[in-house]
């Protein structure tokens, strides 16, 4: 039903159709149905353990790098089912980025950590890729912190500036859709500020998918949230209203913090 209606006013970027997904024997999400709005930002949430990574790293298979661990059903990203074989996954993961948790910049410099990826993918002249670098990292809100260092290494950064360099990195490649693991779990509050910021900013360009704790952080930043329990979807629908009135008890039960 709200897909229905979402589906009147919003371009679905990702269609999540009959998704179930497997730690081995262990069914940790189970027939999950959602459409993830173009160029906006779309929440998840829910307590501990309840699938919110798990659907994200579904998102790009990135849960393939772990042994024992499946997927089924169907993502359709821009109407291709990115769960069959014949897609190739490095381009469709340079499509659909991450941001994880904790910032995770390569041992390289900040110049390096940009056109590292970039260069997997295009062939730029020098030129080029120091306009790549610049780009992202004014996009990334990094910019003029960094531009007179680009040589340092990533790991001379402050935690906040690490997250962001991740989210340059990310965006250096020009991917429609980012996911991002909890990014601001690992900063301080005025970092938090500045890449909450930052994603509002990135939706003009990117669909972002977002997993929060954080229900001031889901309230303030996304335009639409999932809550979801014990490995299904409990209810989806725009952000506004689920915190005003949502309409199941449970997803007003652990938004207002009787449960979870
Ligand atoms: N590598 C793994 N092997 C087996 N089970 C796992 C693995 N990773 C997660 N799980 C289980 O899958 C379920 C969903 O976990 P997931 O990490 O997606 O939840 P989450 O909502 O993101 O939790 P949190 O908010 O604590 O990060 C949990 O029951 C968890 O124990």
């Amino acid at each position: 039903m709200v897909t229905t209606e979402l589906l009147k006013t919003e371009t679905p970027k990702l269609v999540v159709n009959n998704l179930n997904f497997f730690y081995g024997e262990y069914k940790a999400l189970k027939n999950i149905n959602l459409v993830i709005p173009k160029n906006k930002v779309t929440a998840f949430i829910g307590p501990s353990g309840c699938g919110k990574s798990t659907l994200l790293r579904t998102l790009n298979r990135m849960f393939e790098l772990y042994p024992g661990q499946h997927a089924e059903g169907e993502i359709n990203f821009d109407g291709e089912n990115i769960l069959t074989s014949k897609v190739d996954i490095s381009i469709m993961r340079a499509k659909i980025g991450m941001v994880f948790q904790k910032p995770t910049p390569f041992p390289m410099s900040i110049y390096e950590n940009i056109a590292f990826g970039v260069r997997l993918f295009e062939k730029l002249s020098k030129g080029e890729m120091n306009e790549r670098v610049e780009w992202a990292l004014t996009k990334a809100a990094l910019w003029n912190e960094v531009k007179d260092k680009l040589h340092q290494s990533g790991n001379s950064l402050s935690g906040g500036q690490q997250q962001r360099l991740c989210i340059a990195r990310a965006i250096a490649v020009k991917p429609d859709v980012l996911l991002m693991d909890e990014p601001c779990s690992a900063l301080d509050p005025i970092s938090t500020t500045k890449v909450e910021e930052l994603i509002t900013e990135l939706k003009q360009d990117y669909t972002v998918v977002i997993v929060t704790h954080n229900m001031q952080q889901a309230a303030r930043c996304s335009d639409y949230t999932a809550y979801m329990y014990l490995g299904e979807l409990i209810e989806f629908g725009e952000t506004r209203q689920m915190f005003i009135k949502p309409s199941r008890q449970e997803t007003e039960d652990y938004i207002t913090g009787r449960f979870g």
